[in-house]
């Protein structure tokens, strides 16, 4: 694959959002990121992109689409807002043969069918639909998916939902979902500041790559477990269980007793239940 090494000059982002007047639209949870140190640590989290496809949603006028392209990945990217099209033709001219820009919703676009082989998912994500586009790319059919690793930007608290270990508040389906079969860590705390506008909440950069699927577990069964359970967090499990068939015993067949709280049992062990249902 065509390798870049090139370091176009570009101009700044801020020069980029006047002279295309992108002015930031709070229904497409616009919160643009100009600073272009920071993006390139961002770009950095996957690891060597050089020559890698990298999936990308929102690239807005282009910040974290620069520092991909630089890093040498080839990128597809999805854009909603028709305005910021001309900034990222731009942006592809600069970086000749290395960026696709696709206008539409990334809700409705499965990148597995728009790129061919493996490739990352790197994007910071509009807010309103982040957590439903990751929960699409987690609960991937095949498995080991098509991606390699997503490195996605998220408002402070959905990063902690995602990467929490259990027993607080934070923990949940989420982090059961990201945690089943794959690893999840925050990569990069990110301060309201670094964004223009600053949202009104902190942010976090959430790297997952995909490990193994424990052998004889199904999503299924595991959501519907998690569904019953968290959804009575406040229950002991032999009360907010008794609706799932097979639970009570596939809980005592793990080891795990009844008067337990949802928060406080591990994923791998909500794995072990699921096998047993
Ligand atoms: C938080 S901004 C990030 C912009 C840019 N990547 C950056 O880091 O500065 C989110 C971007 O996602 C775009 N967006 C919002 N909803 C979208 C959707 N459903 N599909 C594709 N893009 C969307 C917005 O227009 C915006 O450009």
């Amino acid at each position: 694959m065509a390798q870049s090494n090139l370091r176009p000059d570009l101009p700044p982002l801020r020069d980029v959002i006047k002279r295309h007047r992108l002015a930031a639209s709070k229904a497409l949870g616009q919160n643009f990121l100009l600073d272009e140190q920071l993006l390139d640590r961002i770009a950095a989290i996957p690891g060597d992109l050089n020559g890698a496809q990298v999936y990308e949603v929102g690239p807005g006028p282009g910040g974290l689409t620069r520092a991909l392209l630089r890093a040498g990945a080839h990128v597809t990217a999805v854009e909603r807002d028709q305005r910021c099209l001309p900034a990222l033709a731009e942006l592809a001219e600069a970086f000749p043969g290395q960026l696709r820009v696709i206008e539409g919703d990334a809700m409705q676009i499965d990148p597995a069918r728009e790129i061919s082989g493996p490739y990352h998912i790197a994007s910071n994500l509009p807010y309103n639909v982040g957590t439903a586009l990751a929960v699409g790319w987690l609960t991937s059919k095949n498995w080991p998916p098509s991606w390699l690793s997503m490195t996605l930007m998220f408002q402070r608290e959905v990063a902690n939902r995602i990467v929490s270990a259990g027993g607080d508040s934070a923990y949940g389906r989420l982090a059961i979902l990201a945690q089943w079969r794959c690893n999840a860590r925050i990569a990069m705390p990110v301060h309201r500041s670094a964004f223009t506008p600053p949202p009104k909440v902190m942010s976090a950069v959430v790297h997952i790559t995909p490990g193994e699927q424990p052998e004889g577990a199904e999503m299924a069964t595991l959501e519907k477990l998690t569904a019953a359970a968290f959804g009575q967090r406040r229950k002991m499990l032999r009360q907010s269980l008794k609706s799932v068939p097979g639970a009570m015993e596939a809980l005592t067949a793990a080891g795990i007793e009844g008067d337990r709280r949802a928060e406080t049992v591990s994923v791998a062990e909500w794995v072990e239940v699921a096998r047993g249902v």
